[in-house]
């Protein structure tokens, strides 16, 4: 056997084993600290459920079978709640309430209407949440009654501003505007006297975005990463107009927030692919230290009312999240679920490692690697995985498909090439302008990892992603045509000009800064043509699988379509699967069962055998 492969009695897998594992995302905590609701796929498509903190009894409370239930949050002071849903993944998400007695109502029912909650009301009377039923290129600020549901317009967005937050007295709303990807402004709207001031008035590329008010609503925090390579939190004093830094870091710190009566300051940091959270005591400025609990990320932290009680989910890349529930002040921690399949043995799952690797340039390149499986003295096939955006990150949480890849023997590494966030502000903004070019380079070199590793046929790699990384796929086919064997593409560009030209009306205040990255479809014509690989499918002489959804309103199907079709005039093996009841992502298990099992068979065909 050869020295790293792993050994070779692991049990293989089936698809349905590893996606019969239940996903859970969100999670909120009812206003007497005995349940938390959530997000489950266990209905096989997204429900809301709740569990009990006395018993651990799970219940469902939603009962879809078409469309997902995103559950946001219960009601400040009954057992009502917020879930988010849209039609067939049109991300047309209207906001609604699910009554105690089960009956849900649409509370922004407009055809086109796409809502986002945004936050209680400090008085436990209303809620803040964002519209663009007015203007579809915009999101106006509402606040929703939570008896009547009456709402009342409280910001008309007419400039591209993105919501930050609402001040505890209602008297201020923090808001974003973005210039480009690496600049950014806050600004700061007096509902009192209706007037907009601009908080951040700088020269050059700086990022400010909005965080939390004070408690006295006299000061706001915000991230920024001035003067430095990575975000911190600094606090802006209205009277002094003055800021000063609160927390720094050596990574990105991502999202902070209080606890109710502000004895607690939350945040949490992107750390190397792994998001960590720390939670100051303001009284003792000391960090609450957190019980003993497996390898993985805490993500979704919640505080409760009484601060006395957080709720997270936990992951790593071999275990799914599960939701636990830890007491301050007993210091007693509750596991309230068990996502991995039984039948799954989790040591039999591959845990994976953050490597590093030089691109062409000597520039260190961050990647996530999963071993395979092999029987000794196999050479084992490999993939190449690039993630979406531009601006996206690949973490160490669990992907299902990676799983079920590296049990059939396929190694995967998931590369966070240049452009991705989590590395710093240079980094990030590596690739402006080069996309699909200078980051491919980068995916191109990962290659020589993998070939280093004695257990992986150099010879049989393969390249996979989705949508920015399944256009990446697609640039690697016809660009490169000779550095991959096969490619995985699920839901990627083909036509920047087309999709930047037919963005969805609702991301109106990212307009400019994606053109400012990627490059602008009115003006950069020839050159968004030279780098999307529908104008050059002729040199793709590589078989393709290709997944889309067809009711995907970032990358329209036809990106699909026409690609399939140029490889299909140049007789290139290409298959080809529509999932009619999905959009950018699949929700549905049937169509991730069915989508992955195909992918399986065309890469066990065309570059395992
Ligand atoms: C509002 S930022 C738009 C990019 C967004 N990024 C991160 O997820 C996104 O959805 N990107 C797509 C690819 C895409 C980029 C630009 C226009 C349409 C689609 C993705 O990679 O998921």
């Amino acid at each position: 056997m050869t020295k790293d492969a792993k050994d070779t009695s692991v049990k293989k897998y089936s698809i349905d084993h590893f996606f019969n594992t239940e996903s859970i995302i969100s999670n909120s905590i009812s206003f007497d600290e005995k349940k938390v609701l959530y997000s489950s796929d266990k209905s096989r498509i997204y429900n809301a459920y709740m569990v009990s903190l006395e018993d651990n009894s799970q219940q469902q409370v939603t009962y879809s079978t078409d469309n997902a239930v995103y559950a946001v949050s219960f009601f400040p002071k009954d057992n009502r709640f917020l879930f988010l849903s849209d039609k067939g993944g049109n991300e047309i998400l209207h906001i609604y309430v699910q009554n105690e007695n089960g009956e849900a109502i649409d509370l922004t029912p407009g055809e086109n209407e796409r809502a986002v909650f945004f936050d209680w009301s400090k008085d436990e009377k209303s809620f803040f949440y964002g519209s663009n039923k007015r203007n579809p290129s915009f999101i106006d600020v509402y606040e929703m009654n939570i008896e009547t549901y009456e709402s009342t317009c409280i910001f008309t967005n007419n400039a591209g501003y993105e919501f930050g937050s609402i001040s505890p007295d209602k008297r201020f709303i923090s808001l974003a505007k973005v210039s480009n990807l690496n600049d950014s402004d806050i600004y700061l709207y007096d509902l009192e006297f209706d007037r907009l001031s601009h908080l951040t008035a700088h020269e050059g590329d700086v990022n400010y975005f909005p965080q939390n008010f004070s408690e006295d609503s006299d000061s706001l925090y915000f991230l920024t990463d001035e003067n430095y390579e990575f975000k911190y939190l600094k606090k802006y004093h209205f009277d002094t107009n003055q800021s000063v830094e609160v927390a720094k870091e050596n990574w990105d710190i991502t999202t902070i927030f209080f606890s109710s009566d502000y004895h607690y300051l939350v945040y949490s940091i992107n750390i190397d692919a792994k998001t960590e959270f720390k939670i100051i005591n303001l009284t003792t400025h000391q960090q609450i230290e957190l019980p003993s609990l497996p390898e993985g990320q805490i993500v979704n932290i919640q505080l409760s009312k009484s601060e006395e009680l957080i709720t997270f989910l936990l992951n790593s890349s071999n275990a799914p999240s599960n939701l636990y529930a830890y007491y301050l002040e007993s210091k007693e921690l509750k596991k309230l679920s068990d996502t991995l399949n039984p039948e799954i043995d989790p040591k039999e799952l591959v845990v994976a490692k953050v490597i590093r690797y030089p691109s062409f340039d000597g520039l260190e390149i961050p990647a996530i690697y999963y071993k395979p499986v092999v029987n000794a003295g196999e050479k084992a096939p490999a993939l190449v995985f690039v993630h979406g955006g531009p601006g996206g990150q690949s973490s160490t949480e669990y992907y299902p498909l990676f799983q079920y890849l590296a049990n059939q023997g396929y190694a995967i590494l998931d590369v966070n090439y240049r452009g991705s966030s989590g590395y710093g502000k240079s980094f990030f903004s590596a690739a402006d302008l080069k996309q699909g070019e200078i980051d491919l380079e980068d995916c191109i070199q990962a290659k020589n990892f993998l070939r280093e590793q004695d257990y992986i046929n150099g010879e049989r790699i393969g390249i996979i992603g989705d949508s920015y990384g399944g256009f990446m796929v697609l640039a690697a086919l016809a660009f490169r045509p000779e550095e991959f064997k096969v490619g995985v593409d699920i839901f990627g560009v083909s036509n920047w000009e087309r999709t930047l030209k037919s963005i969805p009306s609702w991301w109106e205040s990212y307009r400019d800064a994606l053109y400012k990255k990627l490059g602008n479809p009115f003006t950069q014509t020839e050159y968004l043509r030279s780098i999307s690989p529908l104008f050059h499918a002729e040199k793709i002489n590589k078989p393709l699988i290709v997944l889309q959804g067809a009711n995907d309103p970032r990358v329209l199907q036809v990106e699909s379509d026409e690609i399939v079709a140029a490889l299909k005039k140049n007789n290139v093996p290409v298959e080809y699967v529509v999932f009619p009841d999905e959009g950018h992502g699949f929700m549905k298990m049937e169509n991730k069962i069915n989508g992955y099992k195909a992918v399986l068979e065309f890469l066990d065909e065309h570059l395992k055998a």
